[in-house]
């Protein structure tokens, strides 16, 4: 705010930097003008005779250079803070877009195409920086007009006032280039990212397309948004040239009417007609200018515009993370009654089972029961619509959601590995976990054999999402990055389904080996018998109900 106010600042004294140099012109250009003209540029003359100046050649030519030279440094010191007001408004509003996208809700991400985020924080934001950029000379245009039409007034109103009337027809023909540039501006926008989010989501999903051959087939879905994004483009770029060359025939053509009108109809002083139409030209042609601004405002502005509704989306999400009691973890996770639905249809219908402290849990039953939902209900991910779930008795809508998170250890189903070192990949890059804590980890997952096999060990780069990778490594190098912060309760999410018999009951071998070991309290979803052979409880759901509670606890 306060450099947008020193830009203002600048930008003004510039423009009457620029008006006293011009204004100081106006005695002299009137002499060219020597019948009639004179009187009016005496006025000048007289106004700088009143502040003590005497109105000779040189002083005039004295203030022109100070004038001009003045208006620049003013319009360098405004650029400047105006350049890093740019970078700042782009900074400003990826951390924004960040912030709002981290704290969002799971249920956000769901529906988003990812692609779409890229975007936003790169181009989009960039065209937003831009659009300050365009505003402060839009500003410093119109301040320039101000400047134009207040001394061509010194001069005489009537042209002034015919200046402006010449500027505003000049504005209105042309004004459709402007909503043109506008248009395409938003169009190409919306096409590039719905390009790019369709692209991030196929090179997501590559390795099926290119097995099978079907890769190709998508070239055409691309090609239709780089058409579209073509022709906005064209039609946007023309908008622009036309907007600035129609301009001199406009004017061309005013001048022309004018000149006509004064010299063969109202037979004017040539002198007088040839002055006041290189000031209506410099007025107006400045007009134009200030049009040409506004133009790549309205295109800079669609950057502004899709990232200022991707960060209102991203808030209006936000994830309500309400402070609450610290919970513990003693006793037992219960849900008591817990219903669900995503949208009508209930997915969880009654839900009460028990998750005691210590013991390892499964919850199993077949594809689409509700076995991920039920996790994701007890991470709070998403809130019962009716119901409760309980840790140690306490209602976990009443506690604080991060903490009761931050206790707990969570593979999922599907995993994601970051293309960086396996020891980033453990600690996601948190700093207070030392090497020994990555090593603990990696043995309690039981990857610390394979890990030293490695030539570079923990530092080796695992790989686009893991893809150097085997399953069952992955797999191990995602339970270990879930067990280095010591949590309470550890949730594997079907974390073993995609594994061969073996490698899988070794993972279980390991885990049962660690929840003995350690008292660690396990709850895994599976579908797979193993894990309902080795755990204590069972809990079998069919179409998100309980339907049977098996108990082999000693
Ligand atoms: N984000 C969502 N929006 C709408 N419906 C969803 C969403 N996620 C899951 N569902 C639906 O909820 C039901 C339960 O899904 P859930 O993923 O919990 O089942 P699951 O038992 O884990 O299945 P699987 O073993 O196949 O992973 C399914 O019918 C599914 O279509």
């Amino acid at each position: 705010m306060r450099r947008s106010v020193l830009i203002l600042f600048c930008l003004v004294l510039a423009g009457v930097a620029e008006g006293l140099g011009v204004a100081s012109l106006l005695p002299l250009i009137t002499l060219i003008g020597e019948d009639g003209g004179g009187s009016k540029g005496a006025k000048v003359a007289d106004v700088l005779s009143t502040v003590g100046l005497q109105p000779t050649i040189g002083v005039f030519l004295a203030i022109l250079v100070i004038g001009m030279a003045l208006k620049a440094t003013l319009s360098l010191v405004a650029l400047h803070q105006v350049g890093r007001a740019v970078a700042d408004v782009a900074v400003k509003m990826r951390l924004q877009l960040i912030d709002a996208l981290l704290a969002a809700r799971w249920s956000y991400y769901v529906r988003q195409p990812v692609g779409r985020f890229s975007n936003a924080l790169g181009g989009e934001a960039n065209q937003a920086g831009e659009t300050y950029n365009q505003a402060a000379q839009l500003v410093a245009d119109l301040i320039q007009v101000a400047t134009y039409v207040t001394i061509v007034a010194l001069f005489s109103w009537k042209l002034a006032l015919l200046s402006l009337a010449v500027g505003l027809l000049m504005v209105l023909t042309l004004n459709r280039f402007v909503t043109i540039a506008k248009r395409t501006a938003r169009k190409q926008n919306r096409h590039v990212k719905r390009m790019i989010g369709g692209l991030t989501d196929l090179l997501v999903g590559i390795k099926p397309m290119k097995a099978m051959g079907r890769h190709a087939r998508f070239q055409s879905l691309f090609e239709r948004d780089a058409e579209t994004i073509r022709r906005a483009q064209r039609k946007q770029s023309f908008a622009r040239h036309a907007n600035k060359t129609l301009q001199e025939p406009i004017l061309a053509i005013c001048l022309a009417a004018g000149i006509y009108a004064a010299l063969v109809l109202g037979s004017a002083p040539p002198g007088e007609v040839l002055v006041m139409s290189v000031l209506l030209v410099r007025t107006v042609t400045t007009i134009g200018k200030a049009q040409q601004g506004l133009q790549a405002l309205r295109i800079a502005e669609a950057g502004f515009v899709a990232v200022t509704e991707t960060i209102e989306l991203a808030r209006r999400a936000r994830e309500s993370l309400h402070p609450g009691a610290t919970p513990s973890f003693e006793r037992a996770v219960a849900f008591r009654d817990v219903s669900f639905a995503y949208d009508r249809e209930p997915v969880i219908e009654n839900a009460s089972f028990e998750v005691p402290k210590g013991l390892v849990t499964t919850i199993t039953g077949g594809s689409g029961a509700g076995k991920t939902t039920t996790v994701d209900l007890l991470l709070g991910l998403h809130e019962p619509t009716a119901g409760e779930i309980l840790i140690d008795g306490a209602p976990l809508a009443g506690l604080d959601l991060v903490a009761w998170r931050r206790m707990t250890g969570y593979v999922p189903q599907e995993l994601i590995l970051f293309h960086d070192t396996l020891l980033s990949n453990v600690t996601l890059g948190q700093p207070e976990f030392t090497r020994e804590d990555v090593e603990r980890a990696l043995e309690a997952a039981g990857a610390a054999d394979f890990v030293a096999k490695l030539p570079e060990g923990v530092e080796t780069i695992v790989g686009e999402r893991g893809a150097r990778l085997s399953g069952g490594q992955r797999q191990r190098i995602a339970i270990a990055r879930a067990l280095i912060h010591r949590p309470q309760l550890l949730i594997l999410d079907e974390a073993t389904t995609a594994l061969d018999p073996d490698t899988e009951a070794n993972i279980v071998r390991n885990v049962m080996d660690l929840a003995r070991s350690t008292g660690l309290t396990v709850l895994a979803i599976s579908h797979q018998p193993a894990w309902a052979r080795a755990a204590d409880h069972v809990v079998h759901l069919a179409e998100g109900r309980v339907v049977k509670v098996d108990s082999h606890a000693a």
